[in-house]
């Protein structure tokens, strides 16, 4: 399931957001999206997803432009993790993640095994089996973060979006969660992160998408676009970059 971002130009609040912006996200890979704060990161992802109209361009899944899909398939191809990870119902933790799965029912059908199945595998997973029967709200940051990411994976989406999934994450879920990420895309889907941790993103990406102002600054992989110019020009701060033997791509702030 290719995903085809063709002149993609937006305003938001009669500002123009994005400009100008082409990128293709193809199965099989993860991409990250970076930039620094109001580059346009969300609004972008809200446009791979359906969520925003373009003043110009396309978003084409397969050939197919977003806009012409059923609500209904949209839903089952696309999974969209927004930022925030806000929710507003108090659902125990099994029944939350298995809202991951209603694209996938028939009008009043019930859980179906294959629903089942993929309930269990996504919240193993994002390794919150332990917490199923705790009520959503009472969970920490963290914890409903990886919940979130249940739901999602849940739906089996060949076009997985997640906008700033690591936020709230400790070290180990952090890691956890970018293997996952790779694991989802090995499996066949397209994966789009949005992600502020340059090292995460270095050691996570197939291909990066830096964004500065609403357009795209550089597309490529990590090595052609965390370049100390790059970073520079797009983020205002002096970086280092460094490659190291085992931890690869290290890119920290210079110490000033
Ligand atoms: N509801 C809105 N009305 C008008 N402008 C908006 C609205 N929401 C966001 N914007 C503007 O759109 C631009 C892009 O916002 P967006 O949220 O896509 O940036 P971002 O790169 O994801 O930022 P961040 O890293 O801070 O999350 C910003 O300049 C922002 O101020």
């Amino acid at each position: 399931m290719t995903l085809e971002i063709s002149g993609l130009s937006l305003s938001r609040g009669g500002r123009p957001v994005l400009r100008d912006v082409s990128a293709a996200f193809a199965p099989g890979s993860v991409s990250v999206i970076l930039g620094p704060n109001g580059a346009g990161k969300s609004t972008l992802l809200d446009a791979m997803a359906g969520l925003r109209a373009a003043d110009a361009g396309t978003v084409r899944l397969n050939g197919v432009a977003l806009a012409d899909m059923p609500h209904r398939e949209r839903a089952r191809r696309i999974g969209y993790l927004p930022q925030g990870g806000e929710v507003h119902w108090n659902l125990r933790v099994h029944e939350l993640v298995a809202l991951g799965r209603l694209p996938h029912r028939g009008a009043f059908a019930g859980e179906s095994g294959a629903d089942r199945a993929a309930i269990a595998r996504a919240m193993a997973a994002a390794d919150v089996a332990a917490l199923a029967d705790r009520p959503v709200l009472a969970l920490s940051g963290g914890e409903r973060a990886r919940v979130l990411l249940a739901r999602v994976l849940a739906g089996e989406p060949e076009l997985l979006l997640a906008d700033e999934p690591l936020a709230n994450l400790d070290p180990r879920h952090a890691v956890d969660a970018l293997r996952l990420f790779r694991r989802a895309a090995d499996a066949g889907a397209a994966v789009v992160l949005v992600l502020h941790d340059l090292q995460a993103a270095a050691r996570a990406a197939d291909q990066l998408l830096l964004l500065a102002d609403g357009h795209c600054l550089a597309q490529g992989d990590p090595a052609e676009v965390l370049t100390p110019a790059l970073l520079a020009e797009a983020y205002g701060l002096e970086m280092l970059v460094r490659q190291d033997a085992e931890a690869g791509l290290i890119v920290a702030p210079k110490v000033v």
